[in-house]
């Protein structure tokens, strides 16, 4: 088999929502698809893949060197030693080639993209579903069947009562979120603690039902002002309460912050990944990383993380990625990570699970067809389709 076209393109993911951070008012996607020239009922079989959300589209870096690379590359370079099936690993040092350590930046989304799309395409050939593809080469061949999400949202946006959070929240419990995270640190502390306590309302007062996220806006002092004044919530957990690649502010807080936390959405690499286990002071019994495969050169990567993860002593049940998508479910159940997030209402037509996917106490099955399973899920399909057809 061999790779006959590469298709790139771009997707707004555009609302007016705000974090601590960012407004998403011009926030895009890049979307890729990979067609092969495998064909099965009368069509070649084509594998997809997009960049999560909250980075913006890579297309420069796919259109001048991710793609071309690919397409220069001897096809038979890139395919597993039987030459069956695509090699996403060989693909990775291919799309690699010629590019130097560190500064990951938006490099990573590109190739995490495409990686992405190679893997939706290795388990179309292979016509198993993504978990069960690598269930079987990656983990122990008996894959979790359905998986932890919690329903993430909670943004401030223009107008936005506590009445209206509180709906919003009551809206993903519905649902069938029993975990729910809502944003802080983009309003005054005191105003933050009401919109936390509104929140909790709906929750029964159950602080371990609600996580909160930073975006990352703290410095020292207000991470630890806000770490007391929230600790005796028990939240389920304290996400990214500094700078992404700030590990002694991380440690410092793990010092006096006693719940949980989770951080990692920023990081996009093993040696990000291997520095924050290293000196950030997380801690193993509670903290969870949330490293988005997407984001940070795609499933390869993630794999050699894990493996770092494994050989400092932590579960793969510590891990929960960013970025509410199809790639990083079928990653959480093969890999048997603590679960996924999920965006109820934000980051159409991207996000989410396939059409008429049930969360039932915050767990979500997989779909059953080859690949990703894009093709359950219609209004992306038709952009991802339009790519190439
Ligand atoms: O607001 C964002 O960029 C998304 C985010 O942090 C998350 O999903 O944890
Ligand atoms: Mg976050």
């Amino acid at each position: 088999m061999k790779i006959v076209s590469i298709h790139e393109g771009v997707v707004p993911i555009s609302s007016s929502i705000r974090n601590a951070w960012i407004d998403f008012s011009a926030m895009d996607c890049s979307i890729v698809a990979v067609v092969s020239d495998v064909i099965r009922d009368g069509r070649p079989v084509v594998g997809y893949g997009f960049n999560s959300n909250g980075r913006y589209s890579a297309g420069e870096i796919l259109r001048r060197r991710v793609i071309p690379r690919l397409l220069a590359a001897p096809p038979s370079s890139l395919l597993t030693d039987d030459g069956t099936n695509i090699d996403p690993a060989k693909a990775w040092d291919v799309m690699m080639r010629n590019e130097k350590p560190g500064g990951h930046g938006e490099r990573s989304v590109a190739v995490g993209v495409v990686d992405m799309a190679l893997f939706d395409l290795a388990a179309k050939i292979a016509e198993q579903p993504l978990y069960r593809f690598l269930s079987d080469r990656y983990g122990d061949g008996d894959p979790d069947t359905s998986v932890f999400v919690y329903g993430a949202g909670g943004y401030y946006a223009p107008g936005k009562t506590l009445r209206d959070l509180q709906e919003e929240m009551k809206r993903f419990v519905d649902a069938g979120y029993d975990v729910v995270k809502m944003k802080i640190g983009g309003a005054p502390l005191k105003e933050d603690l009401e919109r936390i306590e509104a929140a909790l309302s709906v929750l029964g007062g159950d602080g371990s039902r609600l996580a909160v996220d930073v975006n990352g806006r703290f410095d020292l002092r207000t991470a630890l002002e806000y770490g007391e004044a929230i600790e005796p919530y028990g939240l389920f957990w304290y996400e990214e309460p500094g700078d992404p690649l700030d590990f002694g502010l991380h440690a410092t807080l793990s010092e006096h912050y006693a719940g949980p936390m989770a951080t990692g959405e920023n990081l996009f690499s093993l040696p990000d990944a291997r520095n924050l286990i290293r000196y950030a002071g997380m801690r193993p019994d509670r903290d969870t990383v949330q490293i988005d495969p997407a984001l940070s050169y795609g499933l390869v990567e993630y794999l050699r993380i894990q493996d770092m993860l494994k050989r400092h002593g932590w579960s793969s049940r510590r891990c929960v990625p960013h970025g509410g998508h199809q790639f990083s479910l079928h990653i959480a159940a093969a890999l048997k990570l603590g679960g996924n997030e999920s965006y109820p209402g934000e980051f159409y037509p991207t996000g989410g699970f396939a059409d008429g996917a049930v969360v039932e106490n915050s767990r979500v099955g997989l779909t059953e067809i080859p690949g990703i399973g894009f093709e359950a899920k219609a209004a992306f399909y038709r952009v991802l389709r339009d790519l190439h057809d």
